[in-house]
């Protein structure tokens, strides 16, 4: 469905100095230096998929989508989308693809929502029967009601984040681009927007692409994941590979009836130990957490007992770490 080849793409930037003789002396002679966005990316998506491509801040993460939806031209390399080239076949590819940027609105800001709707049902020649159950099916799964009349600019993030989601999907695109869609929004709408982003997926059958910073995102929601970083794709997997191969791991709390007990056991450290509690990190590859609960319970009281995997986040910084990004 996506296929991307080898593609670069750089910016010329101009160069700024401090100080108003420095800002004069560029006024005559400019200097420019080249930032190499991306670098020979290559991958492929296929229909269905919902991929989290992930990377720090500056990766070049927004100008492989921008480049993907045709709004940037690459400087080398391929891009085939549903058999049509992006950048090339703008009119007939903008029909397949919806995008949201989660920083940018594409709703006009001093009109109602529904009025930014009626101008894209016009825009993208939506036929009336897909547009109305469309905008139904939106309104309802994404609760627009309350302020689909609204002009935007009224709205909090979480409900225009809402809206924006509903704008790129009206025509009913086979494939999503999202540029950290739930940027800002409270643990409510985060969750709202994730459930909606799945169930899309699902009985839609849209295809995701996901930029984020936020690992509970990724966890929710990406089957794959895409790491880019400084421009190149460094790992491509999903996320049960990168635990099994970052994480040994797993914090294990453990409420007891005594007043202290000592543990003295291979493969695990005490993280905290206060009266009738214990806070463990076993690392799975010496013991395993049924052996340690056995262990303790054999010696012990145990009233109750919780076990954490490594958070997410933990994990994709040792990913960073280990590719220097
Ligand atoms: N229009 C532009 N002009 C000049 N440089 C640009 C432009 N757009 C992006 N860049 C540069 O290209 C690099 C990649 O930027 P990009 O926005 O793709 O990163 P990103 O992974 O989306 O980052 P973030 O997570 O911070 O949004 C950065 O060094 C950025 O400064």
């Amino acid at each position: 469905m996506i296929e991307v080849n080898d593609i670069c793409k750089s910016f010329k930037v101009a160069k700024r100095s401090a100080g108003v003789k420095a800002s004069i002396k560029s006024l005559f002679h400019r200097e420019y230096t080249t930032v190499n966005a991306i670098k020979d990316i290559s991958f492929t998506i296929d229909s269905g998929e919902i991929v989290g491509y992930i990377g720090p801040n500056g990766a070049g993460k927004s100008t492989s989508i921008k480049i993907m939806s045709g709004i940037l031209v690459p400087d080398s390399g391929t891009c085939n989308i549903m058999g049509h080239v992006p950048w090339q076949e703008r009119v007939t590819h903008v029909k397949n693809i919806g995008v949201v940027f989660g920083q940018r609105s594409q709703l006009w800001w001093d009109v109602p929502v529904i009025d930014s709707f009626e101008l894209l049902k016009d825009i993208y020649k939506i036929p009336p029967k897909e547009y109305d159950d469309n905008l139904h099916m939106l309104t309802e799964i994404l609760q627009l009601d309350n302020f689909v009349n609204s002009p935007v600019r009224q709205l909090s993030l979480g409900q225009r984040m809402r809206c924006e989601i509903a704008a790129s999907l009206l025509h009913s695109p086979k494939i999503l681009f999202l540029d950290e869609p739930t940027i800002g929004l409270d643990a409510i709408s985060k969750i709202a927007v994730r459930k909606f982003i799945k169930t899309i997926n699902k009985e839609k059958d849209v295809t995701i692409i996901l930029t984020t910073h936020d690992m509970s995102d990724i966890e929710a929601l990406a089957n794959r994941i895409l790491l880019i970083g400084k421009g190149t794709i460094l790992y491509d997997g999903n996320l049960e590979e990168l635990r099994k191969k970052y994480s040994g791991n797993k914090t294990v709390t453990v409420k007891h009836g005594e007043s202290h007990i000592p543990i003295n056991i291979t493969g695990v450290s005490v993280l905290s130990s206060s009266t009738e509690r214990n806070i463990l990190s076993v690392d799975t590859k010496k013991i395993s957490v049924s052996q340690v609960i056995s262990s303790l319970s054999s010696k012990f009281d145990l009233i109750d007992v919780n076990v954490e995997s490594e958070p997410v986040e933990e994990i994709i910084v040792k990913l960073y770490k280990e590719y220097a990004i």
